[in-house]
């Protein structure tokens, strides 16, 4: 008798235990549900605590009835809690579904307009990766791929590239621009890559020469274990750098060189030597396709205003009426290409089957001397040429035998030298008007009184 006593107390314990467990639970969660504006829950609460409370009072622990009550009462609280919810969902969803159809008028209304692509089916239209695509001549070449119909995925560090020169293609379905140095490993999907990733113009590539070396070196090597891993063709972007002041003239690619190891030139001009190099040994040991082009002066819209090289600082310095300054005696020698002409000698290179590296060039030699009389008479106005101080290692005589790209690419230069430098010109001309015009309306907003008593 007395242990089914016991047994029936100890039954009603637990279940005035767990009845104050459910009390205290449904409390907390109205409680935290405070906030949100619900007639549900505040009467639910009331409906739920009163009879308990009255229980309490008069009774414990409470009857079967007054839990089931309570219970009940909870029970519904929480019904029409998730009924408003529901509601207000919905609602949300409608508004949501408004805003959408809105923004697709918008964007139906103003479009983004694109330079026209072709169509390629998906057997023709190739992953390509440009590594510095952003750059100069890198951005050129983004422009002419998408055009043919390929998808283009740009890397840049923005050392020297910028992303207004790629900004035209931002969004389109075959374009995508990485934030990427390639010092470090990058890991996508690919068919073919340009390599031209590195600074190119002597104050840039002098400016950090360690950078410039890891950049053509641990660079290379990323760019080539890439190909070796997804069995991509690559074109590495050289330069007649590796012919460094050469003693044979015009230089053929069979021709080895004459560079100074430890001159100040040499982080660019060994660091593209050992980027061939690279490329040859992956070639042979682990059968990724190379190409190597080796790219002479070449010129064009896009380029930086603080590039450094001759025709950007000649065209500036004439635009502004400034001295034009020609390093040395100026009889040295450059040849000038237009970056279109190269961009086409890319892209045939890459085509071919020619493997062994390739001089992309324009072969007319001028002397510096005569290049300043040139920029001089196309821009006109009054500037003086002057000769300055002389730069170590200036190569004296630089002109490409191109009897191979001829040959093996069916590849010539087509711009002559005034209709690419007109062109040049009226580019900077606009870049300059742009900056000028920047410079005006930051000066009014930084002079403005309004924000120098703000920052009083
Ligand atoms: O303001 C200047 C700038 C340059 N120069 C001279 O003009 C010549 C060309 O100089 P740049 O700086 O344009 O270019 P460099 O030919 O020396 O090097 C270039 O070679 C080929 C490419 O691979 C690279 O873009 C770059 O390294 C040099 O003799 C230089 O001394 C001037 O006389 N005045």
């Amino acid at each position: 008798m007395m242990t089914a006593t016991k047994k029936r107390l100890k039954i009603v314990a637990a279940a005035s235990f767990s009845l104050l467990l459910v009390v205290y639970l449904y409390r907390a969660i109205s409680a935290s549900t405070a906030g949100v504006p619900s007639v549900g829950v505040a009467v639910g609460v009331g409906r739920l605590s009163r009879p308990i409370e009255e229980e309490q009072q008069g009774q414990w622990p409470p009857t079967e009835d007054a839990v089931q009550r309570s219970l009940q009462n909870a029970y519904e609280a929480h019904s029409s809690l998730i009924k408003e919810q529901r509601a207000e969902l919905l609602r949300t969803k409608e508004q949501l579904a408004q805003l959408e159809e809105q923004i697709r008028s918008l964007q139906t209304s103003t479009p983004r307009k694109y330079p026209k692509v072709k169509y390629l089916n998906y057997k023709n239209r190739k992953r390509i990766l440009i590594t510095g695509g952003a750059g100069f001549v890198g951005s050129h070449l983004v422009d002419d791929l998408m055009i043919q119909g390929h998808e283009v995925i740009v890397v840049d560090n923005f050392f020297t590239g910028r992303k207004r020169n790629v900004a035209h293609w931002l969004g389109h379905e075959n374009f995508e621009l990485i934030h990427h140095d390639i010092v470090n490993p990058l890991f996508i999907e690919i068919d073919e890559i340009y390599h031209l990733a590195s600074p190119a113009s002597p104050p840039h590539y002098m400016y950090n020469p360690v950078k410039t070396i890891k950049t053509n070196t641990m660079g290379t090597i990323n760019v080539l274990g890439l190909a070796k891993r997804v069995m991509a063709k690559v074109l590495i972007a050289s330069t007649s750098e590796v012919y460094g002041d050469p003693t044979v003239h015009p230089q053929p690619e069979t021709y080895w060189g004459h560079v100074n190891p430890i001159g100040p030139r040499a982080c660019y001009d060994e660091g593209k030597r050992v980027s061939e190099t690279l490329s040859y040994a992956y070639a042979k040991q682990e059968k990724v396709q190379v190409r190597v082009a080796r790219i002479f002066n070449t010129y064009g819209p896009r380029m930086h205003m603080n590039d450094g090289r001759v025709v950007s600082n000649f065209i500036l310095q004439a635009l502004r009426n400034e001295t034009i300054t020609v390093y040395g005696n100026g009889r040295q020698t450059r040849s000038f290409q237009y970056v279109s002409d190269l961009v086409d000698g890319m892209i045939a290179l890459m085509a071919s089957n020619y493997t062994q590296p390739v001089n992309l060039g324009n072969p007319v030699e001028q002397s510096i001397e005569d290049f300043a009389q040139i920029i001089k008479q196309l821009v006109g106005g009054p500037s003086m040429i002057k000769q300055t101080k002389a730069v170590e290692d200036d190569p004296q005589r630089r002109k490409p035998d191109i009897t191979r790209a001829r040959h093996y690419l069916k590849w010539e230069p087509k711009v002559p030298l005034e209709k690419g430098l007109r062109q040049t010109i009226s580019y900077f001309r606009n870049e300059l008007a742009r900056s000028d015009r920047f410079q005006e309306s930051s000066n009014k907003y930084f002079d403005s009184p309004d924000l120098q008593r703000s920052r009083l």
